[in-house]
């Protein structure tokens, strides 16, 4: 068993934490939220995401919040995009990284994305090749590596068959989403080693759902595997619009607890995240769903 020395996280609270809520939130208060995320120690947040507002109207607002943002040196402020018209509208907002998001499961990526995997896959090359040209750096999405909400049991074969063809096109990057959240432990080491026989450990990321409790053991599991970067949602927020019951991302909070106390350094200062958690949760009306956020508030 060895555990990496360091961890990156990746905040996506944002935009995962986010995109499911059904009253418009301000803009303003999304930007209040990055900066707070940044003032943390966090140094990658995924901002915003340039899908269709009929498909997420949440993040409606992409381009106000991609232009609207205080950046802070050192932090990369990424969003989601689809395909070539959305990676258009985020060069136009100096964007400088950007994701791809495909899926192990047929039925889930026409919900999500509304094609085939392997049309997914047709329609992230262009979105590669433009970004390289422009200097933009592509992370790659693969959902559904431990269940998907429609067909159940997901081969950890057709997980590491995305992930490598998301990281052969050029991703930098592969993180695998447990989108509904209903793995375990052995589960995720097992699929995680499939993925790791394809693409090396290092360019892999866990993006962990805590619907049924298990995402921080599960995190347990790969970290002890060689993960060094997680993502995670402030307070916990979040839900996928495409998988119904599915709970937010494991809280980072609790993976930063969970990190402290495993001495891996983070650079993240617990307090000042969970005090961002607090602030999230009443500004849009939300119960804090981190653990150690709710301990805390507590102690
Ligand atoms: C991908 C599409 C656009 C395909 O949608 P489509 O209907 O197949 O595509 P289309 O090209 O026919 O376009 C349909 C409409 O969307 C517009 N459109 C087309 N592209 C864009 C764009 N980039 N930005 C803004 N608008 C766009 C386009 O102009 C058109 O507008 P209309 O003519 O009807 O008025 C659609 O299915 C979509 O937007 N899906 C969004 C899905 C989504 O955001 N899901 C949540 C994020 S994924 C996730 O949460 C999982 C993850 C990543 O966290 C990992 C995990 O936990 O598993």
């Amino acid at each position: 068993m060895s555990f990496p020395s360091s961890v990156r996280l990746v905040e996506v609270g944002p935009r995962d934490g986010l995109q499911n809520e059904p009253d418009p939130i301000a803009t303003s208060t999304k930007l209040e939220l990055i900066d707070r995320l940044g003032g943390a120690g966090i140094r990658h947040i995924e901002a915003a995401s340039f899908v269709s507002p009929k498909w997420v109207p949440q993040m409606a607002d992409h381009r106000e919040v991609m232009t609207g943002l205080s950046r802070r040196s050192g932090v990369t402020y990424s969003a989601l995009t689809p395909n070539l018209r959305g990676l258009e509208a985020a060069l136009e907002c100096g964007i400088e990284e950007v994701a791809v998001f495909g899926a192990a499961s047929e039925t889930f990526s026409r919900k999500n994305i509304n094609c085939s995997v392997a049309e997914s896959l047709e329609r992230f090359a262009p979105v590669l090749e433009r970004a390289g040209k422009a200097g933009v750096r592509v992370r790659g999405y693969v959902s559904c590596v431990l269940g998907c909400p429609y067909e159940g049991e997901i081969a950890p074969a057709k997980v590491a068959e995305v992930s490598r063809a998301l990281f052969e096109m050029g991703c930098y990057e592969v993180s695998l989403g447990d989108t509904i959240g209903t793995g375990t432990p052995l589960k995720a080491k097992r699929m995680l080693e499939a993925v790791a026989r394809e693409i090396p450990m290092d360019k892999l990321a866990a993006h962990f759902h805590d619907t049924y409790g298990q995402a921080i053991a599960n995190l347990y599991a790969v970290l002890e595997e060689g993960i060094a970067v997680i993502d995670s949602s402030v307070a916990g927020l979040g839900g996928c619009p495409y998988a119904k019951g599915a709970a937010g991302n494991v809280a980072s909070e609790d993976v930063i607890y969970l990190l402290d106390g495993l001495g891996i350094e983070t650079g993240i200062d617990l307090n000042a995240l969970a005090a961002t958690g607090n602030w999230i949760t009443q500004a849009i009306g939300r119960p804090n769903r981190s653990k150690v956020g709710v301990a805390l508030n507590a102690a």
